[in-house]
């Protein structure tokens, strides 16, 4: 009788948790997917106006996919995007997922800055969750508006089963992107983003989800940034070098008090006579200095033309110069040790 019970049992929960729709909460900050113009083309129209209520309404069927309820946490263009609503947004997700509260999370996010609120998420998020960020190159009030259906795209993937455990994603125009490696490639068009080293890590068409790859350089549930507590991040500049600049970027983090500085060098993170005699008076006031490229893909390596030991400075790998600050000013609230704050750049 024992065993049938039991039997019975395992059968109902089954039964019960198939029938519960997956529980997506999307949280709004804004963009150009709540963006709102005059006319059907993009003249002069403002990113973040539209609320999460209006914008869920223009997709129709999304209420089939999942039981999705909605949290407006900023409405920015995202070149407004702050060290303050990054704060609000990690607070609200790890919140979320300790309480048990959502089997996914959306991220409706303006796309000039999706990719570095991407890694800073995949870097803070404390749990191995499906969260993805979406948005739209065109405003809701445009011809073929492509903000509903990237919605209704990054539902389908949070609220999939083989979702979790890889990472912050973002998913737009029928691809999914990895948070770390994700960049906007398309300043107007709706293809906006790539993934310049890796490939997109799967596809989402038609409502069905597939992945060819998982990323590895993720932080998950072991995460060693915990920023729960944090008001501000350190502050970290990006100057950027070009054929006979000069250094007075760096020289005024310097004077401005600046805890680091990523380079966004030529080729493999590369610079000249300037830059080398500011970044090693910076490294020399205590400043962590990072090499970067704006090269837009490939690798910054050590111990190349430029002698990182000598010049105490460290490289960022493959991130560009924006997520090389970012990872630097999680790496900055943990430690100022050159060798550990290395060893992030080549494990997230
Ligand atoms: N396509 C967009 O989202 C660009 C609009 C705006 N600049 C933003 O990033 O929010």
């Amino acid at each position: 009788m024992k065993p049938l019970c039991t039997l019975i049992v395992v059968l109902f929960v089954c039964i019960t948790s198939f029938a519960q729709p997956p529980r997506i909460i999307i949280l709004a900050t804004g963009g150009t997917i709540a963006g709102e113009g005059a006319s059907a083309d993009r003249a002069a129209y403002t990113a973040g106006k539209v609320p999460i209520e209006s914008l869920l309404k223009a997709v129709p069927g999304i209420e089939k996919i999942a039981a999705i309820t909605g949290e407006q946490i900023a409405n920015v263009g995202s070149q407004d995007m702050s060290i303050d609503i990054w704060l609000k947004l990690n607070k609200r997700i790890n919140e979320i997922f300790a309480n048990n509260e959502a089997d996914g999370i959306v991220i409706t996010h303006g796309t000039d800055t999706q990719e570095e609120t991407a890694y800073f998420l995949n870097l803070s998020v404390r749990s191995g969750k499906p969260v993805v960020l979406t948005g739209s190159m065109r405003p809701s009030t445009a011809i073929s508006a492509d903000g509903p259906k990237n919605l209704y795209d990054a539902v389908t993937v949070a609220a999939n089963t083989r979702s979790g455990g890889r990472g912050v994603m973002v998913v737009f125009n029928e691809s999914i992107f990895d948070g770390r490696d994700v960049s906007k490639g398309s300043t107007t068009k709706v293809d906006a983003f790539r993934s310049p080293n890796l490939g997109p890590i799967g596809q989402v068409y038609d409502g069905k989800v597939i992945y060819y790859m998982n990323p590895i350089r993720k932080a998950d549930k072991e995460t060693p940034f915990d920023i729960s507590t944090q008001k501000v991040l350190p502050k970290v500049g990006i100057a950027y070098m070009y054929a006979d600049a000069e250094a007075g970027a760096i020289n005024n983090f310097v004077k401005e008090g600046y805890k680091g500085i990523i380079i966004a060098g030529v080729g493999n993170g590369n610079f000249n006579k300037a830059f080398y005699d500011a970044i090693a008076a910076a490294v020399k006031k205590g400043l962590v200095v990072v090499r970067s490229s704006h090269v837009g893909s490939g690798r910054v390596t050590q111990f190349d033309e430029v002698d990182d030991k000598n010049l105490g400075t460290i490289v960022s790998d493959d991130l560009n110069p924006q997520k090389a600050r970012i990872l630097l000013m999680l790496g900055l609230t943990q430690t100022s040790n050159k060798d550990i704050l290395q060893s992030y750049f080549f494990k997230y």
